[in-house]
């Protein structure tokens, strides 16, 4: 198995790649971005090589790094079985406290598309493109029995909502949703074009609403993406065929 994690920042990727007792080994791609690679040769699932990605914060980051990582696997001819976009993330409050786990059953751009009189309109609306990936189910099933994930929306926007009024709205739109942060859409895109699955992977660092940074348990949720990690073999091992 060959997965492919793209976080936004090295802090995030970092507690990735300790999920084993592995040291990475560091490979440069085009653009500077750089890989750091761990294998699990003694997981019960088999080899198990995993690249991880800080790709830097945003969607445009995000699938800038994806596609790049991926095209140059495809061109060694070692392409990526699976994409994860992974790191910390915002939690709407009372499904997704300070702490959980949530893994992506939609994965979808909150604003993506235009401002109208009526409301904001999906960029579907306008007749371009997509404006939300679903991952495949039985990989989704599989990652939340293994590593205790809440399957729900991960939303994807550019700015960090600061609002009671902007979480509100958002979860109007998004029922479904559990999650906010600024990358799973963007990675989702690349994933998609080179036809790799793609799952997104929050742990909560903070409650989507008012601003408070200094309220943020960014050391919890980084332990406690270091934990999912270290049960994603088995979630991968144990999934059933579609
Ligand atoms: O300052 C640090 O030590 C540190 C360590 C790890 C991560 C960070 C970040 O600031 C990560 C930014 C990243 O986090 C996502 N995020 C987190 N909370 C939210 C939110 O409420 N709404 C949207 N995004 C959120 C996001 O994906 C950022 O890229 C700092």
């Amino acid at each position: 198995m060959h997965i492919l994690v793209v976080t936004a920042v090295p802090a995030e990727r970092d507690a990735v790649t300790a999920a084993t007792a592995e040291r990475p080994e560091c490979l440069t791609l085009p653009g500077g971005f750089v890989l750091h690679r761990t294998v699990r040769r003694d997981s019960a699932e088999g080899p198990y090589a995993l690249d991880a990605l800080a790709a830097g914060v945003g969607p445009a980051a995000a699938a800038a790094g994806t596609a790049t990582a991926l095209t140059a696997a495809a061109l060694r001819e070692r392409p990526y079985d699976l994409v994860v976009s992974a790191g910390i993330g915002g939690g709407f409050a009372p499904g997704a406290p300070v702490g959980a786990l949530v893994v992506a059953e939609e994965i979808a751009a909150a604003d993506l598309g235009a401002e109208s009189p009526d409301g904001f309109l999906p960029v579907t609306a306008l007749g371009f493109g997509t404006d939300a990936h679903r991952p495949p189910e039985n990989l989704v099933a599989a990652v939340a029995a293994a590593t205790g994930a809440l399957p729900g929306t991960v939303l994807t926007g550019s700015t960090v909502t600061g609002s009671t009024a902007r979480a509100a709205e958002l979860l109007a739109r998004h029922p479904r949703a559990l999650a906010e942060a600024m990358e799973g859409f963007g990675v989702a895109e690349a994933a998609t074009a080179h036809g790799v699955p793609v799952l997104e992977l929050r742990t909560i660092s903070n409650p989507v609403g008012p601003r408070d940074r200094a309220a943020w348990r960014i050391g919890e949720a980084l332990a406690a993406l270091t934990a999912a990690f270290a049960d994603l073999p088995r979630a991968l091992s144990s999934r059933s065929t579609p």
